[in-house]
C-alpha cells in the first residue's frame, strides 16, 4: 500500500483550520505533517492536538524539514503565486484554495511553470464541483433530458465579510466560484462579464459596494446573472436556478428538518460556508489525496484556475467601467487537453 501523503498546510486561518481538522479526522491516506503560518502562535495552536505535526513560520522551513511531501495552500489569494511556485519547484502534489491567483498574468505564470514539469500537480479548491446539488445539475445538463441549458440565475449570499475584504474581492474571492461552476456546468468558456452596481446596503463596510449584479455570457450564449451579496446579515446561502428548454431546476435551496416549535415554524439557514459545503470539502480533499497517491490530480486544474482568473480580471474591470468586458484566454496547452481532471471531477 502507498505511503500516506505528509501534508503541509500553509495558512491556518478560517479555511486552513477547517482543512487541518478534516485531514486529521476524516480523510484517509494523508496526515498533517506541518502547519505553516506567519503567525507562529496560530500554527502552534493548530498542531497542538495532532501528534507528530510541527509548526513553522515559513513554507521553506517546513520543506527543509524533509517531513513533507504534499501541500495544501490556504493563505489569502494574493499570496498563492509565491507559494505555488515554491511548491512546483519541489514537484509535489498541491491543493490550492481558490482563487489560483487573482489575475490572469500571475495565473498564466503558474500554468507555464507546471507545464515545465510535464505533468499536472495543481488541483484548485473549487469545491462546488464536489457538492451533490451541483453534481446532479451537471448530470442533467450532460444527459440532455431537459433539452439545452439556456440560462442560470445564481444567488451568492454571505452574512458579512472579514476585515480587509475589498470591493475587488466580491469578484476575486466570491464570484470566482460562479465563474468556475458556470464553466463546469456548461463545459464552455466564459466570453464576457458585466457588473451593475445598484442600490447599496448600508451594512457594507466602507469601500465595498454591496450587493452587485454580475452578468455573464458563455461561448454558446448561455446567459447567467449572479447576485453577489456579501453582507446579507441573515446567513450563508448559495442558490442556483437553471432554465432548460424543457424544465427548471433549482439547487441549494433550504433543506434539513422543518421544525414547529414555541409557536413558530421553519428551519435553519446555514451560518457559513463550512456548514453549507462541509460535505463537498470532504469529497474534494479525499479526491485530491486519492489522485495524488496515484501521481495525478482529482479535480479542477491550473487551467481552470487560469481561466477563472481571467474572468475575475474582466469582472474587476467591469466593476469600474460598468461596461461589458470580453474575457480573452491564451490557447489551452496540451497538458490540460486530456481532460483527466475534468473527468475526475464529474
Ligand atoms: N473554498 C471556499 O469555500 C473557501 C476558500 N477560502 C480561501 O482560502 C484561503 C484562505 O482564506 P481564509 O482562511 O478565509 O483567510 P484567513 O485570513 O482566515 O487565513 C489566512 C491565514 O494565512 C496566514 N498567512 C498570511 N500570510 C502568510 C504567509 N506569508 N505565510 C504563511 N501564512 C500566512 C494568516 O496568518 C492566516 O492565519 C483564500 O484563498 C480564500 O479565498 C476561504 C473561505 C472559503
Ligand atoms: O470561498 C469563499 C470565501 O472565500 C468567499 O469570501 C465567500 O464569498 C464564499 O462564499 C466562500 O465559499
Amino acid at each position: 500500500m502507498a505511503e500516506n501523503l505528509r501534508v503541509a498546510v500553509i495558512g491556518a486561518g478560517r479555511m486552513g483550520a477547517d482543512h487541518i481538522q478534516r485531514l486529521h479526522t476524516r480523510i484517509h491516506g494523508a496526515d498533517v505533517a506541518a502547519v505553516v503560518d506567519i503567525d507562529l502562535e496560530r500554527a502552534n495552536a493548530a498542531v497542538a492536538h495532532i501528534p507528530g505535526a510541527k509548526a513553522y513560520a515559513s513554507a521553506a522551513e517546513a520543506y527543509e524539514s524533509g517531513d513533507v511531501n504534499a501541500v495544501l495552500i490556504a493563505t489569502p489569494g494574493f499570496l498563492h503565486e509565491v507559494a505555488l511556485l515554491e511548491a512546483l519547484e519541489r514537484d509535489i502534489p498541491i491543493l490550492c484554495e481558490k482563487p489560483l491567483t487573482p489575475d490572469a498574468a500571475s495565473a498564466w505564470k503558474i500554468v507555464e511553470a507546471e507545464q515545465k514539469l510535464g505533468h499536472q500537480r495543481i488541483q484548485v479548491g473549487f469545491m462546488r464541483r464536489f457538492d451533490e446539488g451541483y453534481r446532479e445539475l451537471g448530470g442533467m445538463v450532460r444527459s440532455g433530458d431537459l433539452g439545452e441549458l439556456l440560462m442560470l440565475h445564481c444567488r451568492h449570499r454571505n452574512p458579512d465579510t472579514p476585515a480587509g475584504f475589498t470591493n475587488e474581492m466580491l469578484i476575486n474571492d466570491s464570484v470566482v466560484h460562479e465563474f468556475d461552476v458556470i464553466r463546469y456546468l456548461t463545459g464552455e468558456e466564459i466570453t464576457s462579464v458585466q457588473v451593475r452596481l445598484g442600490k447599496a446596503s448600508s451594512k457594507a463596510p466602507s469601500g465595498q459596494h454591496d450587493p452587485q449584479h454580475v452578468l455573464i455570457e458563455t461561448t454558446s450564449g448561455v446567459l447567467v446573472d449572479v447576485e453577489i451579496f456579501v453582507n446579507a446579515q441573515f446567513g450563508y446561502q448559495v442558490l442556483t436556478e437553471a432554465a432548460f428548454e424543457d424544465g427548471i431546476v433549482t439547487i441549494g435551496g433550504d433543506s434539513g428538518p422543518y421544525v414547529q416549535r414555541a409557536g413558530r415554524w421553519g428551519g435553519e439557514v446555514t451560518p457559513g460556508f463550512e456548514a453549507r459545503f462541509g460535505a463537498a470539502y470532504d469529497v474534494e480533499v479525499q479526491a485530491w489525496v486519492d489522485a495524488a497517491l496515484r501521481g495525478g490530480i482529482g479535480g479542477p486544474s491550473a487551467w481552470d484556475g487560469y481561466a477563472t482568473a481571467a474572468c475575475c480580471e474582466a469582472g474587476v474591470e467591469a466593476q469600474k467601467s460598468g461596461e461589458k468586458v470580453a474575457v480573452v484566454l491564451n490557447e489551452k496547452p496540451e497538458l490540460y487537453r486530456a481532460g483527466a481532471a475534468a473527468e475526475a471531477a464529474k
